[in-house]
């Protein structure tokens, strides 16, 4: 479980968080959205310590990432999955050398021991027959599952994703999702999407955090999302629905 106390993030004097509270569950699609520019990219690397926000606790199973000692900064640090926006591949790898890059540099395994992890995980995400292409011969739906498979790579705990979807097919989009689905389930994960599709949010967003001006406006199911009566909320899904 990772839990939000009162994070507060500001730049230059401007609030982007405004003393966010949440907690996330493990096993579960943890989704958050809002507008652009309300804050949820700042809250993710304030998360997976990108950035440090002013006040507040990020706890990942009770420990307190930003008070913590370096030995438990490292360890929760290799807990987490992040798969990146556009998955953010080194070119000049391999598919399989991308997917066993964090075992490259955190682990001291052989290297046939990690290549036998990196191809379960290629395996995983049915992307074994492309171990050996480079990324620049696959399609932007493969290079998203290679993200994910080098994500899970190290048997995460937590799993971070900004916007998997964008830029993607909606058949490949799918495609993503339930992958993503699946792996939060198969490993209980507790999975935190940040997403602008709403047929993605729909979908799979179990437990919804909705920002509006670095605030939690809203908070509750992809059920009860449409009978919310919190007015920007509301002006927000008519822009997506319409
Ligand atoms: N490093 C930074 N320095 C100064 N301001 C920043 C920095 N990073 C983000 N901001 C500002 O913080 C606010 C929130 O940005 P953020 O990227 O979190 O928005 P977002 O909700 O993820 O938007 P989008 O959906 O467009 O990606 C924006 O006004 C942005 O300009």
């Amino acid at each position: 479980m990772i839990q939000l106390k009162h994070i507060h993030k500001e730049f230059d004097g401007r609030v982007v968080l405004d003393g966010i509270d949440s907690s996330f569950q493990p096993g579960k699609i943890n989704m958050v959205i809002g507008g652009s520019g309300t804050g949820k990219s700042v809250l993710l690397k304030c998360m997976i310590g990108i950035l440090k926000p002013e006040k507040g606790q990020v706890l990942y199973d009770g420990r307190d990432f930003l008070q913590a000692d370096q030995e438990t900064v490292k360890a929760i640090r290799r807990e987490m999955g992040v798969l990146f926006q556009g998955g953010a591949l080194f070119d000049s790898k391999t598919v399989l050398e991308n997917v066993r890059f964090p075992l490259d540099t955190l682990t001291s395994q052989s290297v046939e021991e990690k290549n036998a992890r990196a191809m379960m995980c290629l395996q995983r995400v049915g992307l074994e027959a492309a171990a050996h292409q480079m990324p620049s011969d696959i399609s932007g739906g493969m290079k998203k599952r290679v993200g994910i498979a080098r994500a899970i790579v190290m048997n995460p705990k937590y799993l971070f994703c900004d916007e998997p979807n964008s830029g993607l097919d909606p058949l490949t989009a799918v495609k993503i999702d339930l992958l993503i689905q699946e792996i939060t389930k198969e490993f209980n994960i507790t999975t935190i999407v940040i997403s602008h599709d709403m047929n993605s949010v729909m979908r799979m967003g179990e437990y919804i955090m909705f920002l509006k001006d670095g605030k939690k406006v809203w908070e509750g199911s992809n059920q009860n999302l449409l009978k919310t009566d919190v007015p920007s909320l509301q002006e927000f899904l008519s822009t997506k629905l319409t």
